[in-house]
């Protein structure tokens, strides 16, 4: 697949008044007017290929949004390349815009005060659709998400989850190659979650919408994304699939042992301990534990180690959590998630 978005070294630096404290603090601020250098994205590499769904991640403040204001052409990199469709997104933003559809799950972009529909009206205007393609594209939207109920309600009187399928409808409703999402689950019930997420994964597959996917929330990278970038402090920490990255940092399964009745857990580690090399075996009646590196011992022959010697009931294999990997990643410092 061609490339279609393109970061090379890329990077933003903001400047921020150094402020003083105690007294005359606020004075002496004003005055020296030195400031001091946030990086906030520090030399990021990284492609996205067309049709993609990429999930962009990081702890708060590790330069998300600002790469994805780079994208978008909001912002001017202080250095470093980004090309999105062959084109500097941030020299030729009209051009940018007509190909990118964008939704920030804290702010709105569809009129406060107007109709819903009103806002949809506007937009097929701005981007200078045909009357023909705007009903098609409204009249499926409508459909797909569930709009009818509240298409001629004031937006500012949604609710969360009706205000966030509006929305995505705005942002969709040009056909647009590239779908930037910025935090789009945020806020939400379970029910409105599921949906967005059904939504935005029938809009990469159906359509072939290349998806830029920024979250605080696992659920939606292990349902979404093939592929992650990692960032923080403003630098990429691994770029790659959901599948390898557990494997690099969370290389541990664990094996859930139902013992018969009258087995304990206890007799079954002292059966065990020596023939399962690096486990970790924690007990809990009448449920034996066993945590184990895959890439030490395979799951098959501690499950036969287990099948050999004691009475067995039930068997399951538990993945490593996605928060497991964050918390490896980036250390045992807090993660909002
Ligand atoms: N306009 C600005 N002026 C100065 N510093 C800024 C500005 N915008 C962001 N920053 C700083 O740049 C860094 C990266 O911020 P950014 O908003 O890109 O992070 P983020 O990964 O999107 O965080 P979050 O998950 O909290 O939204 C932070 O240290 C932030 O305080």
């Amino acid at each position: 697949m061609p490339t279609l978005i393109r970061a090379e070294g890329l990077t933003k630096y903001y400047r921020r008044p150094r402020r003083y404290e105690g007294a005359f603090g606020g004075l002496r601020t004003l005055i020296t007017r030195q400031y001091d250098e946030v990086r906030a994205v520090d030399g990021v590499d990284f492609t996205v290929s067309d049709g993609e769904l990429v999930g962009y991640l990081g702890p708060n403040g590790a330069g998300k949004s600002t790469t994805i204001k780079m994208m978008t052409g909001v912002l001017v990199p202080t250095s470093g390349l980004i090309e999105v469709d062959g084109t500097a997104p941030w020299r030729d933003r009209e051009k940018n815009a007509m190909h990118i559809g964008v939704v920030f799950g804290q702010r709105s972009q569809l009129w406060w005060d107007l109709p819903l529909v009103d806002s949809f009206t506007l937009l097929g205007k701005m981007y200078r659709m045909s009357e023909a393609d705007y009903r098609r594209r409204l009249d499926g939207f409508i459909d797909l998400l569930d709009l009818g109920p509240f298409l001629d309600r004031p937006v500012r009187q949604l609710s969360l989850g009706q205000r966030m399928r509006g929305d995505l409808a705005a942002a969709m409703l040009h056909e647009p190659s590239i779908l930037y999402l910025d935090e789009p689950t945020i806020g939400l019930d379970a029910v409105a979650r599921d949906r967005m997420r059904d939504f935005i994964a029938e809009m990469n597959r159906e359509s072939g919408t290349t998806i830029v996917l920024t979250t605080h929330d696992l659920v939606d990278v292990e349902a979404l994304c093939n592929r992650v970038v990692f960032i923080d402090k403003g630098r990429v920490l691994y770029d790659g699939s959901v599948v390898d990255l557990k494997a690099t940092y969370a290389p541990h399964r664990t094996l859930v042992v139902q013992l018969a009745s009258g087995f304990t857990a206890a007799r079954a580690a002292e059966l065990l301990g020596p023939e399962v090399p690096g486990a970790v075996i924690a007990d809990e009646e009448p449920t034996l534990r066993i945590r184990f590196e895959a890439n030490r011992i395979s799951a098959q022959e501690i499950i036969s180690a287990v099948t050999s010697r004691c009475p067995v009931t039930d068997l399951s294999i538990v993945e490593p959590e996605l928060e497991d990997v964050m918390r490896t990643l980036y250390g045992n410092r807090t993660i909002a998630v």
